[in-house]
């Protein structure tokens, strides 16, 4: 990864904007698809379209970071914190707001990760971590919404379309290949079910697909061609396990998002807010020391 400075680039508008320059070397956006336009390599999520943000920002004093709750993501949230020096100091495990001695004036705010995306966008948050697909599905390429670090390396998995390995599926390997099959029409189009409501659709609009329809349901998918509600899926993936003990199979071309736990904040925050650009540069410093110790050790441990 190429070492550069740390800029915040605003691409809505021409000029750069620096916030804050250090030589951290963090910055670079991997591989987003083209729709999910990060116009620079670097530092900012966003786009000129969508714009979902409705913050202001409210007096409040303290600074607030948003941390996953419960689910995959939770512990291994605290557990690099941690191994930053931050440990989240919570005075009962089902109360939901805790404390980081280190950093001060500073709550956390443990909520599910799709809440942590629809606060930072009101202003109720200014800092979070959840992964990139939720980031990317509830945030619509919100320009408030900037990736201050895109690599956490925890929470691996993509976001893929799938489809039955049987049936008219049995030789249908690439996305072309399903995209040309004769049967989609418009009186009966290609049935996808995903809980992506906004990435699904995009992506498949983006590929080209004119016949498609969509159904929602928020877990359980790979159940849907089986059971008939659905000929495809869009859902994320891991291990690939789910997806084999259904019956189904990935397709070239098919998937939509890599992604892993990323640390976001609220552009208003960060410029507005008194302290949130300090915080956040603390807390970045933190990450990246870590994370380069932690990568040299997997290298040396080769
Ligand atoms: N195999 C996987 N399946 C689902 N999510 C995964 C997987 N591996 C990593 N993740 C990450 O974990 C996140 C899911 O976290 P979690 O299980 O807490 O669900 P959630 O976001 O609260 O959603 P839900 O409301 O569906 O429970 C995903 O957004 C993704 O970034
Ligand atoms: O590739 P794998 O390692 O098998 O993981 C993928 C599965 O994990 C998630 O489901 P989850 O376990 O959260 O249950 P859900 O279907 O009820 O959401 C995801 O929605 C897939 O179903």
């Amino acid at each position: 990864m190429a070492s550069i400075q740390t800029i915040f680039q605003y691409p809505s508008s021409s000029t750069t904007t620096t916030l804050f320059t250090s030589s951290l070397s963090i910055f670079s956006i991997p591989t987003l698809p083209s729709y999910i336009s990060v116009k620079s390599t670097f530092t900012c999520f966003s786009s000129s379209s969508s714009s979902l943000s409705s913050s202001s920002i409210t007096d409040r004093a303290e600074i607030r970071l948003g941390l996953p709750s419960k689910g995959r993501m939770a512990s291994e949230t605290l557990e690099l914190l941690k191994d930053c020096q931050l440990s989240v100091r919570q005075v009962n495990p089902r109360q939901y707001v805790a404390e980081i001695p280190q950093l001060s004036n500073l709550e956390v705010w443990f909520q599910r990760p799709k809440d942590i995306v629809r606060k930072l966008l009101s202003g109720d948050l200014d800092l979070g971590i959840m992964g990139l697909d939720t980031l990317s599905e509830f945030g619509q390429g919100d320009e408030d919404l900037i990736l201050v670090h895109d690599a956490l390396d925890y929470g691996d998995c993509h976001l893929s379309i799938a489809i039955p390995k049987y049936g008219i599926f049995e030789n249908i390997n690439s996305l072309s290949e399903l995209a040309q099959m004769p049967q989609w029409t418009k009186e009966k189009p290609l049935r996808v079910a995903t809980s992506f409501n906004y990435l699904g659709p995009k992506f498949m609009k983006e590929k080209g697909f004119e016949h498609v329809t969509f159904s929602t349901a928020d877990g359980a998918l790979e159940a849907a061609p089986a059971m008939g509600i659905a000929d495809a899926i869009v859902d994320l993936v891991s291990s690939g396990t789910t997806l084999r003990e259904n019956n189904l199979k990935e397709i070239e071309g098919g998937i939509i998002l890599e992604s892993q736990a990323v640390l976001v904040a609220s552009k208003k925050s960060l410029i507005q807010r008194e302290g949130v650009l300090d915080t956040t540069h603390e807390i970045l410093e933190r990450l990246e020391a870590h994370l380069r110790a932690a990568g040299n050790c997997k290298y040396e441990g080769r």
